[in-house]
């Protein structure tokens, strides 16, 4: 996610459980907490209201959003009631936006009225109160922690200081795969599992100058494991954000105990603070011996030490990993989506022309528009935050056309914006050609509406775009992804990111010297992949051992190559396996 940008959905989906005790005080309040609204409400603009979905007394519209996607339920309740309207979340009022032009407005416009945060329970718990970038409120302290994470990590600048990581990311994500497929040939490669440690791995060098495999805590006398540590700072606190307090539906019944709840969370946040400690004496003690590293702590640390305290420090560092660590997750959707399985070839032909037998890198990008047709069109369809967490407006404002009286809680549906038929043509399909058509800059990065708009757009957009675009492309020129036979794609909401319900098979078809010669291993020892290309009669084995010689092994490895050629003749004649080797070459 970014931490705050996928953390509304659940809030929809959890469902209040009150005693019976409760039920008397509920019904007295609401009428109360009903009165005083429209009291409030008396005598303000003559703006129209907007469009209301009905729902129950009391809770309002919960119970219809307690299915798992509510930014689908809201686009479909805007073919009726139009791209803006409101719903009730118990005793909340939210206008759910789902247009770009509406959103845009209230994000860009009206921002001065709106620029303020509500968040749950859990959030501001394990926010320690808005203290990050994404769930401040606009302030003071929003621009300065905002210069300070795009001075240091996420600008230009800082990016390009940074690409060494961005580098060994998309290099171990190649290999763990090739790995992959040569020790378990027959297995589905989960994309997820092999991404998600990487970009963990990205973010702690980022954040901290370095990875880890253990870290010892003091505050829980425990030594844990990298894995350990990646579950305490971001499943956890993601898994965290989801979950509920029903109170957060009705604050006037806070009085209600809920000492499961608090306790459960109050625990996560313990250990976070406690492993985020941990890991800032490591760094500390590191800088004391002299030793500085161009990473998020050391900047914090110098440039903040009169402006933050160590706590906050902490929670600001602990930002960018959870950040950094699950958002471009979304990538891990994208090999699974069943038209990218069929345009693949027209991707990897776009690449192998451009980077002929070079592996590709972030300097091919620009030069690439099918592959950045393909990123945007992917966070389009699949936005990794569906819908922004909730803005507040602090005082009367309009929208649409519509009044927007202060207290109103701001849904924008991100997803609702990004399938607008008026905007999109057949929305539903996913089809980068569409980016294609010289509408579009090819620079920009706000295409669609997945990173948001206007002030509080996402810091890290460069970053996600470089990662995502990177390894799309390595993976587009090294293997060839296919779903398992009756498999068919589905891509879900599971928990905070959308993520891939199936892992994918992979087979390696690298145009990449270096992978040359375990390639075609793997395509014998591939057996149930058919071949991906037929190869052509005329094609001479000579021509391959020529290619093998001269661009990437030199005479050495010709004794191996021809070695493993021979065999893949023999096997050929019976499986046809060496057809898998082709495209090794690009050819
Ligand atoms: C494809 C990946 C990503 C998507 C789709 C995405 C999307 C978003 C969205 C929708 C927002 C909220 C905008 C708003 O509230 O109006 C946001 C904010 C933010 N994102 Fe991202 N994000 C991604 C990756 C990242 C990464 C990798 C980082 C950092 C490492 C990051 C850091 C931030 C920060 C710091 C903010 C808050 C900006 C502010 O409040 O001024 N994001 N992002």
């Amino acid at each position: 996610m970014d931490f705050a940008a996928t953390s509304i959905l659940p809030a929809f989906q959890a469902m209040p459980y009150a005693t019976p005790a409760a039920v008397g005080g509920l019904v007295f309040s609401v009428l109360f907490f009903n009165k005083f609204i429209s009291s409030k409400k008396k005598g303000n603009s003559k703006l129209l209201p907007v469009p209301v979905v009905p729902g129950w007394p009391i809770i309002g519209n919960l119970l219809q959003l307690k299915e798992k996607k509510p930014h689908k339920t809201f686009l479909r309740w805007a073919e009726t009631y139009g791209p803006i309207y409101s719903i009730k979340t118990g005793a909340s009022t939210v206008i759910v936006l789902n247009s770009t032009e509406v959103a845009k407005e209230a994000m860009v416009t009206r921002y001065s009225s709106i620029s303020t945060r509500k968040l749950s329970k859990a959030l501001k718990i394990l926010t320690d109160n808005k203290c990050m970038v994404a769930t401040s409120d606009y302030d003071d302290f929003h621009k300065m922690v905002k210069r300070y994470i795009l001075t240091s990590l996420l600008g230009a600048g800082a990016q390009r200081r940074h690409r060494g990581h961005r580098d060994t990311l998309v290099e171990n994500v190649s290999s763990q795969l090739l790995d992959r497929i040569k020790t378990h040939p027959q297995q589905a490669v989960d994309f997820r599992e092999i991404f998600e440690s990487e970009l963990f791995g990205l973010s702690m060098k980022e954040a901290l100058g370095k990875d880890m495999e253990s870290l010892h805590v003091d505050e829980l006398q425990a030594t844990l494991s990298r894995e350990e540590v990646f579950n305490v700072l971001v499943l956890d606190p993601m898994n965290g954000a989801i979950d509920v307090d029903w109170r957060d539906f009705f604050p006037y019944l806070r009085w209600i105990p809920n000492k499961g709840f608090e306790m459960k969370i109050e625990q996560m946040n313990f250990r976070r603070h406690s492993v985020m400690n941990a890991l800032i004496q490591v760094q500390k003690k590191r800088i004391a011996s002299g030793e500085e590293i161009n990473c998020y702590i050391d900047f914090l640390l110098s440039e903040g030490k009169t402006t933050l305290t160590e706590k906050q420090i902490g929670m600001l560092v602990w930002e960018t990993i959870i950040e950094a660590s699950d958002t471009t997750m979304f990538l891990s959707v994208k090999p699974c989506n069943d038209s990218l399985l069929k345009r693949q070839d027209r991707l990897h032909n776009e690449i192998q022309n451009i980077c002929g037998a070079e592996k590709i890198k972030e300097e091919h990008l620009p030069q690439l528009p099918y592959l950045n047709a393909v990123f945007h069109e992917t966070i389009r369809k699949y936005s990794p935050a569906p819908v922004i967490p909730l803005r507040y407006a602090h005082e009367d404002t309009q929208i649409g056309g519509y009044y927007i009286p202060a207290g109103s809680e701001i849904a924008v549906n991100i997803y609702g914006c990004n399938m607008d038929k008026k905007v999109w043509e057949n929305p539903e399909e996913w089809t980068p050609e569409r980016f294609l058509d010289g509408k579009y800059d090819p620079m920009d990065l706000h295409k669609t509406m997945a990173f948001g708009a206007g002030k509080r757009s996402c810091a890290g957009a460069l970053q996600a775009s470089l990662i995502a675009s990177a390894t799309i492309g390595r993976v587009a020129q090294e293997f060839e992804w296919r779903l398992k036979d009756g498999e068919e794609e589905n891509v879900d909401i599971v928990g905070l990111t959308t993520r891939k319900l199936q892992p994918l098979h992979v087979i390696n078809t690298c145009g990449l010297p270096g992978a040359c010669l375990c390639n075609i291993s793997q395509s014998l020892a591939y057996p149930m992949i058919p071949p991906s290309d037929p190869l052509e009669e005329s094609h001479p084995l000579s021509e391959l051992l020529d290619a093998i010689e001269q661009e990437f092994y030199g005479p050495k490895s010709i004794t191996l190559a021809s070695r493993i050629i021979g065999y893949a003749q023999t096997v050929d004649s019976e499986t046809n396996l060496l057809h898998n080797t082709t495209r090794s070459f690009g050819m």
